[in-house]
């Protein structure tokens, strides 16, 4: 199985944002420790889905950096992806881990310790845990389980775990000492006016 980077970008398709300028930016900065989440909104069509997929692992590959694909499993394995991640309202861990194979790279959200272990018994090779902090990008979503909600998930799995909602430069330290690995991030990048610097200070915060 590949190894998993520590600073996953998910893709910002909102009007107005550019997800791929955002990645060129990112990618000489990152290297192998990006990974690239294909998300698009939910009323995109496969044929957009696979055309901003196959984008992306074309600009990943120089850089030893990592692609997977949200929710839609078989836009991953038509533009030969790394794997993907799946949430509650997808496929189940179990039904994703045998469409993409036992060598791919299969994420799963998880909230609380209970539904983590669930989900890495299931198969699940990485956890995304959140919302760790407020967010705007995404709406919907339960209250944020802050750093200490971070901390019960990351104990009850030996598996990497990914912080993501409201993560931005400031918030990755106290994520990494309750036991993140990495964090996942929309808005830090997409938003940022410089995307490089702010993918280098992403970078130092998470490896230092
Ligand atoms: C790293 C990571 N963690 C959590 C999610 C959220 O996935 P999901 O709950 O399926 O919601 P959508 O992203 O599909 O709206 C994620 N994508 N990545
Ligand atoms: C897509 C997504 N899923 C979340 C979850 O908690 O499951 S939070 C989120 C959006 C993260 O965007 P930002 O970095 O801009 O807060
Ligand atoms: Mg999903």
């Amino acid at each position: 199985m590949p190894s998993l980077g520590r600073l996953h970008l998910i893709t910002d398709t909102r009007p107005g944002r550019d997800p791929l300028g955002v990645l060129r930016a990112a990618l000489p900065v990152a290297r192998a420790e990006l990974v690239v989440q294909v998300r698009v909104e939910d009323d995109a069509s496969d044929r957009e889905a696979y055309e901003l997929a196959r984008q992306v692992v074309g600009l990943c590959r120089p850089y030893g950096a990592t692609c997977l694909v949200n929710d839609r499993l078989h836009v991953a394995l038509a533009v030969d992806a790394a794997g993907g991640h799946v949430g509650a309202e997808d496929l189940p861990v179990a039904a994703a881990r045998r469409v993409l194979g036992a060598g791919a790279l299969l994420g799963a959200t998880a909230r609380e310790p209970g539904g983590a272990a669930a989900a890495v018994a299931a198969g699940a090779s990485y956890l995304g845990v959140g919302p760790c902090h407020a967010t705007t990008t995404k709406s919907g979503l339960p209250d944020p389980i802050g750093p200490a909600g971070l901390r019960a998930v990351a104990g009850a799995v030996d598996v990497p775990v990914i912080a993501i909602g409201g993560v931005t430069v400031a918030s990755v330290p106290a994520l990494r000492a309750a036991g993140a690995y990495g964090v996942a991030v929309v808005g830090a990048l997409s938003g940022s006016p410089d995307p490089a610097r702010t993918t280098a200070e992403l970078i130092a915060a998470l490896t230092c």
